[in-house]
């Protein structure tokens, strides 16, 4: 008899949640990714690093389907994107958006719209209420249940927005940049809403500048170029922009004037 002390095959982390091989896009006839190859398996915490117009964002919109991907393949939990309907599993927080978008709206409203794709017809029933009120205490809002998201600061813009994606108890959550425009206290927050869903088992995808308080959270770090991948390994160590590898440099005793020295992979 032998006693397997290897932890089995099928682990659950082995399971690839988004698979992108070889994904090509354009936006407005230019190529914006040139060959992307991602997998991030379930458990993983994945941040997409990268310079301004790297195609952070594209990539994580091809992903939910946002923008077209010309070549290539992109699969979710192992089926094909174009087959893929069971969208109440992927929380999306899109980058830079108001979560009213103008419309007066409550918090409890903004919110339940992420229960819709759990719902039957949007009829919401006892536990669809009762996980838009969770969604809300999740991120500490529920005393605000009430009040118009116009009211709120950038920083509980953005929580209402990850309760609204928290909303659908989804397996995967992909944030676009979750901490731009967020005071440092909020990132702790948010910080922390986003240590809970992992320790519960939920894989992330999130589009980053720094790691900043997000860093222990990080399993792997994938960084683009100019829509290729330039690096995916461990995230780097170090907290801020100087930290990550490649950031733009420019030598003290260079020539006033002198063009930075591209070190690596983020410049
Ligand atoms: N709708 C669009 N039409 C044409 N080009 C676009 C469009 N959206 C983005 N792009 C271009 O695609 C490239 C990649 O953009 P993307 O937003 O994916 O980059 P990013 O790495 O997320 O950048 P940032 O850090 O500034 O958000 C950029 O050059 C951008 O100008």
């Amino acid at each position: 008899m032998t006693t397997n002390t290897e932890p089995a095959l099928s682990t659950p982390r082995t399971e690839p949640v988004i698979s992108l091989r070889g994904v090509h896009a354009e936006l407005g006839s230019r190529p914006v990714l040139r060959g992307i190859d991602l997998t991030v398996r379930r458990g993983e915490v994945v941040a997409l690093l990268g310079a301004n117009g790297s195609g952070k964002s594209t990539t994580v919109r091809s992903v939910i389907g946002q923008v077209p991907a010309g070549t290539g393949e992109i699969e979710l939990f192992g089926t094909p994107q174009r087959r893929f309907r069971d969208w109440a599993r992927v929380g999306y927080v899109p980058q830079r958006t108001t979560a009213a978008g103008g419309v007066p709206a409550t918090l409890t409203e903004v919110v339940a719209s992420g229960r819709l794709s759990r719902t039957r017809f949007g009829v919401f029933r006892k536990a669809d209420r009762e996980a838009v009120r969770r969604a809300l205490d999740l991120v500490g809002m529920a005393d605000r249940a009430k009040d118009s998201v116009d009211a709120l600061s950038g920083g509980q813009h953005q929580r209402v927005l990850i309760a609204r994606a928290l909303a659908a108890e989804p397996e995967l959550l992909i944030l676009d940049e979750p901490m731009a425009g967020v005071d440092l206290a909020s990132q702790e927050v948010l910080a922390q809403i986003l240590r809970q869903q992992v320790d519960r088992g939920t894989t992330v995808l999130l589009v980053l500048h720094e790691l900043g308080p997000l860093e222990p959270l990080i399993d792997r770090a994938v960084v683009l170029r100019d829509g290729c991948v330039m690096h995916d390994g461990p995230p780097p160590k170090a907290v801020g922009q100087h930290a990550l590898p490649g950031h733009d440099h420019v030598h003290p005793h260079a020539p006033a004037g002198a063009e930075p020295i591209r070190t690596g992979l983020l410049s």
